[in-house]
């Protein structure tokens, strides 16, 4: 990224221009060489052009890793390629005197990583950061890195002590099919997309052995649980239980070969993440017994019925709406999988309940046929998010030792990468809001800091400016106002307000900011956020909603009469929880908006990551359609 007052300016003035078009087709002329270059700060003139010809021609020789200065760059290989990821291998880098001096790969990142800590200059805690688009590879290069440290900090010489590290090894290891089980769905991107962000903090003790572990997640995609975009599917866990139980158990869970489920399409497809068994395999190592997978799996079955309650109009509003008739031995199913009296159940999901009045009066109203395709859905979000932050509090217990037993750690964080649709919403606000402020995090640390330590040391070289992007992390995020601050502002006040008002509203508190547009065309009310990694226009409807992400107290509280053995765990009759469970507009707490609690998430774990020496891996896929040997340039 530095430049030398020497080398090629990038400044393109007629000399400039004529110069870096002959540098260029001197340096492309030499096709040859170019996939022996293993560092792209070696490329010569640094342009896109000639950076991607050089992964491409790395790409077209098996060369998947190449170092950017301090960045790996890792690319898609879309092929099984196991001799890059032999224990042999592993122990080739382990073992180096210079790691750095070996072909570039995630091992040597591994390894250095690893050396750091030994050496104890501060800080001595290490992260990862794993990054690049869906499908790019981010889950698979977490995977190999957990395996690698796995493999080095386990002690060679006691075999005690190797054992415990084998141990700790494979639960952490066997925490991956669990989680991907139930937080992974074949998107049109990826058949194993990972729809949460995870940090996992690898503990290691004084002597440099992995000792235990700890997970922590971010925005679960739980809308996914009664709502998949089409050609998409639901979390992997639903076709895993539906292909892979056995006679008994889908009887047990009513669960008919063939039986159609309105959330979960395409059953037909076949994944290979669809193995029931590696799932079971992994949860009984992690100490989840076998009466208790089937609980899961049966609660899950439950939803699967749930989804298949259709209501119909109702021809009189005072009147609630009846089921279909088709749906009404879904509602009889649904109820005894979840161990739920079966009227109050249909009661919630289609008469709400509403307090007025000094005396705190109950009225009762019937909803209409969306409002109840509403409270269904909600429900079904609500055990399954639940079930989900269980499941993790479960691998940590397992994983988690002692905190006096470990001195040090290696964070290693897979987020979502950088999302843009044709239409985008609270969610894609959240994730893109993370990229921007780990952007933030990578610029600070590589390129400030670098540029003020060869100002220090007096250095020559000329500043390349770079783009800060705190013009837009003040845009979403800022005090006193924000688009997070303005959408906060609409649950706090919970007025009603149109999708168009609150466009209005955005655009004029923040039209100052130069990263705020919009988009003449759109006929649906949106903004515009130019992103570090380009424009992404959101639309305004819904997203007030989806910031609140309403839970109608009723459905807990019938939830909390379940006396299904997991759903009482997972929906206690605390009064604390009651008294959080009130609904905006009816509780004084102030409301934990979806935004407020992802910007606390987002901000403990920077924190976590500045006190940490970070290294930063860039996967990149080379194309979108998941082939191998092919590079596809303008897609890149
Ligand atoms: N190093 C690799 N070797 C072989 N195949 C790979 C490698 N990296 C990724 N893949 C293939 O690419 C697929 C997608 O990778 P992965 O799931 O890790 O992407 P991701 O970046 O985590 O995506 P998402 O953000 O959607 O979760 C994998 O299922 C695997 O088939």
């Amino acid at each position: 990224m530095l430049q030398q007052v020497n080398g090629h300016s990038s400044g393109l003035d007629a000399h400039g221009g004529e110069a870096l078009r002959e540098d260029l087709q001197e340096f492309l002329g030499q096709e040859a060489p170019l996939h022996l270059l293993d560092d792209l700060t070696k490329v010569n003139p640094v342009t896109l052009e000639t950076v991607l010809r050089c992964l491409q021609a790395r790409y077209m020789a098996d060369t998947f890793y190449t170092n950017a200065g301090c960045t790996l760059v890792a690319l898609n290989p879309f092929k099984p390629v196991p001799q890059l990821y032999s224990p042999e291998l592993m122990r080739e880098y382990h073992t180096a005197p210079q790691p750095q001096k070996l072909k570039p790969h995630i091992f040597t990142v591994g390894e250095q990583t690893y050396r750091n800590v030994k050496s104890l200059i501060e800080p001595v805690n290490q992260s990862i950061v794993v990054s690049g688009e869906s499908g790019a590879g981010k889950t698979w290069t977490s995977r190999c890195l957990m395996k690698f440290y796995a493999v080095v900090a386990a002690s060679p010489t006691s075999s005690e002590s190797h054992k415990v590290a084998e141990r700790i090894e494979q639960r952490i290891l066997n925490s991956n099919p669990i989680m991907e089980a139930f937080g992974n769905a074949c998107t049109l991107r990826n058949n194993n997309s990972s729809r949460f962000g995870k940090f996992i903090q690898l503990q290691l003790n004084r002597a440099h052995q992995m000792t235990g572990a700890a997970v922590q997640t971010y925005l679960l995609e739980k809308t996914r649980v009664a709502c998949q975009a089409s050609s998409e599917r639901n979390f992997h866990i639903f076709y895993q239980i539906c292909k892979g139980a056995s006679a008994d158990q889908r009887l047990q869970w009513h669960l008919p070969e063939g039986a159609a489920f309105s959330w979960l399409p395409n059953p037909d497809r076949t994944l290979e993440e669809d193995c029931f068994e590696v799932t079971r395999e992994a949860m009984l190592h992690l100490g989840i017994d076998t009466p208790t997978q089937n609980n899961i799996f049966k609660v899950l079955a439950g939803l699967l019925h749930l989804g298949n309650m259709l209501f119909a109009d109702s021809e009189d509003e005072a009147q609630p709406c009846q089921l279909m008739d088709s749906a009404k031995c879904s509602l009889r199913t649904s109820a005894s999988l979840l161990c739920l009296p079966e009227d109050p159940l249909l009661e919630t999901l289609r008469i709400r309940t509403i307090r007025a009045g000094r005396q705190q009066q109950v009225f009762r109203k019937p909803c209409s046929r969306a409002e109840c395709d509403t409270r269904r859905d909600c429900l079904a979000k609500l055990v399954y998010a639940r079930l989900f932050d269980w499941l993790v509090s479960v691998i940590n217990s397992s994983i988690c030792t002692d905190p006096n037993s470990w001195t040090s750690f290696i964070g290693l964080l897979d987020v979502y990468g950088f999302e843009s649709f044709p239409d985008n919403s609270l969610e894609q606000l959240c994730i893109n809001y993370a990229n921007e402020k780990l952007q933030q995090h990578f610029v600070a640390h590589y390129l400030r800091a670098q540029q003020e330590e060869y100002a220090v040391e007096g250095l020559e070289w000329s500043f390349v400016s770079y783009q800060d992007n705190q013009t837009c992390l003040d845009l979403i995020e800022g005090s006193p106002i924000s688009i997070c601050s303005l959408i906060n502002e609409e649950c706090r006040l919970n007025r009603p307000s149109s999708a168009a008002q609150l466009r209005t509203r955005i655009e004029s508190a923040l039209a100052g900011n130069p990263c705020l547009g919009h988009d003449k065309l759109s006929r649906e009310p949106s903004f515009i956020v130019v992103h570090y990694a380009g424009p992404v226009r959101y639309l305004t409807a819904g997203l007030v909603e989806k910031n609140k992400d309403p839970v109608p107290p009723e459905l807990t509280r019938l939830l909390q009469q379940s006396q299904d053995p997991l759903l009482k765990v997972l929906f206690p009759t605390d009064p604390e929880e009651k008294a959080q469970e009130e609904p905006s507009g009816q509780s004084r707490a102030p409301v934990l908006t979806v935004v407020s609690k992802f910007k606390a998430s987002l901000e403990q774990l920077l924190q976590v990551l500045h006190s940490t020496t970070p290294h930063y891996i860039r996967c990149i896929k080379p194309n979108s359609q998941g082939q191998a040997q092919t590079f596809l340039r303008e897609e890149a």
